[in-house]
């Protein structure tokens, strides 16, 4: 009897069982992933929420392009491990931000994905239980939870994306997205900005190079055509139209700092060049601190006065804070060991220092106004 061909590729078939004893060599378990449009139907962001995403989103594009005089400030945690004490941190911020606003726009970091330069524990949504359960469900549960109780307090939120299928369950709820410096040379990464609704800044590559996230910048403005999932779950095939407003974040290297007044106009310059908004934001943490988290206000210092003096490509800043100064190690599985408060990725400053350093940073600002109006 002639065989067809769906009968041909039924589980019995040769070639079918071929392929499964070829496949799948290293995949030790699957489990199911909610599909996003659940998770957005569970958690919904309020029209009052979404005024706020939208309202940090045109702030920052404008900080970037120079329509807006202000400084953009990316302030919070390295990395949120604890929702409670990063919403702890969001209520002392909020009024903050809100006070600051006529000079600054202040973003609350919260980073829920941990680009790693070997291992370690990858972050919130990767391992909500800091033990190697890896309940990533709950983890974007809990992501999706903590950044629309933030918005609430009319505090924009921004965060890295790095895992591409991450976006689709907390984007709606982001002001300010970020291209980690690991990232900054990939396709996928680049892509995955092109099509995002908000800001993004590309942090040059952790050897120092600018040029990658200058590249960066230029690839993700444009349109591209690329493999991702939907709001169902499905794969798919998305067309995006291109991302106008990325900019480059100097975070220095391992070969020191790179903020720099030259590196920030030969940045500016090479931005304008290639038809970008020349806006350039400072990291005063990672290369830019050599880690050491005593060294972000010595940055900021050096920031505020250039700003005071009437220096405009700078943009805006990036600081890493959380409630108590440093960092901790995570014994993985000794979560109730940890200092409340305190990061458990990069070392931060404390609250103190972070309300001093924005006043700082909303003076200089107040002086560059200053300075120029007529
Ligand atoms: O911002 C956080 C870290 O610098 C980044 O995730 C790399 O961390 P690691 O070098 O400790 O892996
Ligand atoms: C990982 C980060 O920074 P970078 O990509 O600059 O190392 C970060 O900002 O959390």
């Amino acid at each position: 009897m002639p065989v067809s061909a769906s009968q041909t590729a039924n589980a019995d078939s040769p070639a079918t069982s071929a392929s499964q004893s070829l496949r799948d060599r290293r995949i030790a378990s699957r489990r199911p992933l909610v599909p996003p449009e659940l998770l957005r139907e569970e958690l919904p962001i309020d029209s009052s929420a979404a005024a706020t995403v939208v309202r940090g989103r045109t702030d920052a594009a404008q900080i970037v392009s120079g329509v807006d005089d202000r400084l953009l400030a990316v302030v919070g945690p390295c990395s949120v491990h604890d929702e409670d004490a990063a919403f702890e941190y969001a209520t002392r911020l909020a009024p903050l931000a809100a006070e600051l606003a006529d000079e600054v726009c202040v973003v609350m970091r919260v980073y829920f994905e941990k680009p790693r330069t070997t291992l370690g524990w990858k972050g919130l949504i990767n391992d909500p239980g800091l033990d190697g359960s890896y309940r990533v469900n709950e983890g974007l549960r809990t992501a999706r939870s903590l950044l629309l109780d933030i918005v609430s307090l009319g505090l924009p939120v921004g965060c890295e994306f790095l895992d591409p299928i991450t976006p689709q369950f907390i984007d709606d709820v982001v002001s300010w997205g970020s291209i980690g410096a690991r990232t900054a040379h990939s396709q996928v990464h680049r892509q995955l900005s092109s099509g995002l609704s908000m800001p993004i800044g590309i942090k040059n590559a952790p050897d120092g190079n600018v040029q990658a996230a200058v590249d960066a910048v230029r690839a993700s403005a444009a349109s591209h055509v690329f493999t991702g999932v939907g709001d169902d779950g499905l794969a798919a095939i998305f067309t995006t139209s291109g991302n106008p407003d990325c900019h480059v974040v100097l975070r220095g290297s391992s070969a020191g700092p790179n903020y720099d007044a030259a590196t920030v106009a030969d940045t500016a310059r090479r931005l304008t060049e290639a038809g970008h908004p020349r806006g350039v934001l400072i990291d005063a943490s990672h290369g830019n601190s050599g880690k050491d988290h005593r060294k972000q206000p010595v940055v900021v210092g050096d920031l505020a006065a250039r700003v005071a003096a009437g220096e405009r490509a700078i943009a805006g800043v990036m600081l890493e804070s959380f409630l108590v100064e440093g960092r901790q190690d995570l014994v993985f599985g000794q979560r109730q060991a940890l200092t409340r408060g305190q990061s458990i990725t990069d070392a931060c400053v404390d609250w103190a220092s972070t309300e001093k350093l924005l006043r700082q940073l909303a003076e200089a600002v107040r002086a560059r106004k200053a300075s120029t109006t007529p």
